[in-house]
C-alpha cells in the first residue's frame, strides 16, 4: 500500500482520455471509506469518478461500450482473472491497478495469476514509514487477522523487509498474554537457539512486566521469524 498504484491508474486513465478514448474505472463497492461512494481516492486525496462493483462481471453489459476498462483494488475481485482476460482478449484495454501480497505478505492469488496472463507488470513501491527506505510490503498495525479489512493510515503501513519483520515479531510478541496459562502451554520447551537469541537492547525496550519470560518466548521459532537486519533483499527478475 502508499506505493502509488492509484495514482498511476488515475495518470493512465487521464491519459487515454485525452486521447479521446472512452474510459470505464471500476472500484471495489466494499471500499465506503470516502463520501464519495464508488470514487478512485488516492492516499493524498485524488479523485476520479468511478463504478462501484464487488464482482467484474456486474460491469460486463457495459464494458462494450469503452476502450478501457481501468480497476482499481483488483485484489478484491474474485473473477478478476476470467473478466481481465476475456475483454483484453476482446479488444479493451484493461488495466488493473492490486496489491500482490497481504499484510502477511502471502500472495492475492487471482493478481499473481494475472501477471502470467498480462503484457506488462509494473512493481511499485512506498516509502518505509519506519526506516525512509524503499518499502516492498505493508504491515497492519491493527490485531485483525482477516485477510480482508479496508483501511488507509488507520489500520496500515508501508515497510522495508526488515521493518516488515520487526515490526510483524512485535506484534506476535504483544498479543501473547503472559499470564494466561493457554499462551504458556503452548510453547516449545526453551531450546537454546543462537540466531533467536534476544539483544540486551532489545530486552531493555521490552516492558518490565515480563521481561524474564520473553526469552522462553523467543525460543518458539515460530514466533520469532525476524531477520538480520543485515539481510539483504529479494531481487527477483522475470525474463519472458
Ligand atoms: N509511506 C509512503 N510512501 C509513499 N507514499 C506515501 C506514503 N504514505 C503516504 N503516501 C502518499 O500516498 C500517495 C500514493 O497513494 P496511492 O496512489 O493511493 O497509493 P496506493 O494505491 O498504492 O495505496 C503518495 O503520492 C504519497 O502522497
Ligand atoms: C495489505 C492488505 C490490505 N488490505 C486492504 C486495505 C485497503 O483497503 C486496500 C488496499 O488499498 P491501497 O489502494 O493499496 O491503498 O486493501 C486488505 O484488506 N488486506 C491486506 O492484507
Amino acid at each position: 500500500m502508499f506505493s502509488g498504484k492509484t495514482t498511476e491508474l488515475v495518470r493512465r486513465v487521464r491519459r487515454y482520455q485525452a486521447a479521446s478514448k472512452l474510459c470505464l474505472l471500476l472500484n471495489y463497492k466494499g471500499d465506503a471509506r470516502y463520501a464519495e461512494a464508488g470514487n478512485v481516492v488516492t492516499h493524498d486525496l485524488t479523485q476520479l469518478k468511478a463504478h462501484p462493483v464487488e464482482t467484474l462481471e456486474e460491469a460486463h453489459n457495459r464494458v462494450w461500450q469503452y476502450d478501457v476498462i481501468a480497476v482499481d483494488e483488483g485484489q478484491f475481485m474474485p473473477d478478476l482473472v476470467e473478466w481481465a482476460e476475456r475483454w483484453a482478449n476482446e479488444g479493451k484495454l484493461v488495466l488493473v491497478a492490486a496489491l500482490d501480497g497481504t499484510f502477511k505478505r502471502q500472495p492475492f492469488l487471482p493478481v499473481l495469476q494475472l501477471v502470467s496472463l498480462a503484457e506488462d507488470v509494473t512493481k511499485l513501491k512506498a516509502v518505509c514509514a519506519q526506516c525512509h527506505r524503499e518499502a516492498a510490503f505493508t504491515h497492519r498495525k491493527s490485531p485483525e487477522d482477516a485477510v480482508e479489512l479496508v483501511g488507509g493510515r488507520d489500520k496500515y503501513e508501508a515497510l522495508c523487509r526488515a521493518c516488515h519483520a520487526q515490526s510483524s515479531t512485535e506484534m506476535a510478541l504483544s498479543s501473547i498474554n503472559l499470564n494466561s496459562p493457554s499462551a504458556v502451554s503452548c510453547m516449545h520447551p526453551p531450546v537454546k537457539r543462537k540466531s533467536t537469541r534476544i539483544s540486551n537492547a532489545r530486552r531493555a525496550s521490552l516492558p518490565e512486566a515480563g521481561r524474564e519470560n520473553r526469552s522462553k518466548i523467543i525460543s518458539n521459532p515460530s514466533i520469532l521469524q525476524s531477520p538480520s537486519r543485515r539481510r539483504r533483499s529479494l531481487q527477483a527478475v522475470t525474463i519472458r
